[in-house]
């Protein structure tokens, strides 16, 4: 008997007043997403991206809805740079959310910094962190996420996969590095997109005018192939967006009401 395949879903686009609502109804929405995995499975693995990002899930902190013992958070792109270095995605993401929540920092899996000599390595090494996650590579061709957040940069990169680049065509590995990031630092690790498009939810978040061009670009002329248009997890994950009115003020792809 053939298997059936399903087209991806559509993206589900939710637009707000301002980023201050764009915390909230993040926030909600993480916590659906945690809520519905511990249930299953009694933990929530997430990976989450850098630049304006951490600063939107402010809406977690303090909030006892939380499980910080039942995640396991991993980034879907980091910086080849110390932990405590400026430029560090987790470095972000401890000031803006770890430092002020009770997660058990055993939970949160880092880069090996004694490999950042050699990227090879130490994507090799991050790539084998996801495999003790999520059992073998043979067995699970690719893991699947609870959820992944994303930014969206104003050349249309997520996580570190950069518009033109040859790790767009990654079809094996599930971690891999880039030495010419047109954005500094140059040297990073970054998913790849057969990891971000077999997750469970995907989510984007972006704020701001600076975003209205290429919001427009990437929902509504995804044969472009912007990187962010190629984020289209498989059937059953879902794809959203969590945009502001300034950032959609282009865009005529339809929005929806948000709804948890
Ligand atoms: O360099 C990066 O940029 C993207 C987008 O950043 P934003 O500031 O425009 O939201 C970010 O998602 C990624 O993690 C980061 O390494």
């Amino acid at each position: 008997m053939s298997a059936i395949h399903h087209a991806p879903s559509a993206p589900i686009l939710n637009v707000f007043a301002n980023a201050d609502a764009i915390v909230d109804a993040l926030a909600s929405f993480v916590i659906k997403a945690q809520k519905d995995s511990v249930e299953k499975k009694g933990r929530f693995t997430i990976a989450l991206s850098g630049g304006s990002l951490p600063k939107m899930l402010r809406g977690l902190i303090g909030n006892p809805a939380v499980k910080w013992d039942k995640w396991h958070v991993y980034y879907a792109d980091e910086r080849v740079v110390p932990l405590d270095h400026p430029d560090s995605n987790h470095l972000s993401c401890t000031t803006n959310l770890f430092s002020k929540v009770p997660i058990p920092t055993s939970q949160i899996h880092t880069i090996d910094t004694s490999l950042l000599h050699d990227l090879e390595e130490l994507s090799d090494a991050y790539e084998k962190e996801l495999i003790r996650e999520f059992a073998q590579k043979d067995a699970a061709r690719f893991p699947v996420f609870d959820l992944i957040l994303l930014g969206m940069g104003p050349d249309g990169h997520t996580a570190s996969l950069f518009p033109g680049h040859e790790l767009l065509a990654e079809d094996d590995r599930w971690v891999a590095y880039i030495e010419d990031s047109p954005k500094p630092p140059p040297k990073r690790v970054t998913f790849t997109f057969p990891v971000i498009n077999h997750a469970a939810r995907v989510a984007f978040v972006a704020a701001g005018a600076e975003k209205q061009d290429i919001l427009s670009t990437v929902l509504d002329n995804p044969e472009a192939g912007l990187p962010a248009s190629r984020v289209k997890p498989a059937f059953p994950g879902q794809l959203y967006w969590f945009v502001d009115e300034a950032a959609a003020v282009k865009v005529a792809f339809p929005s929806t009401p948000f709804k948890l």
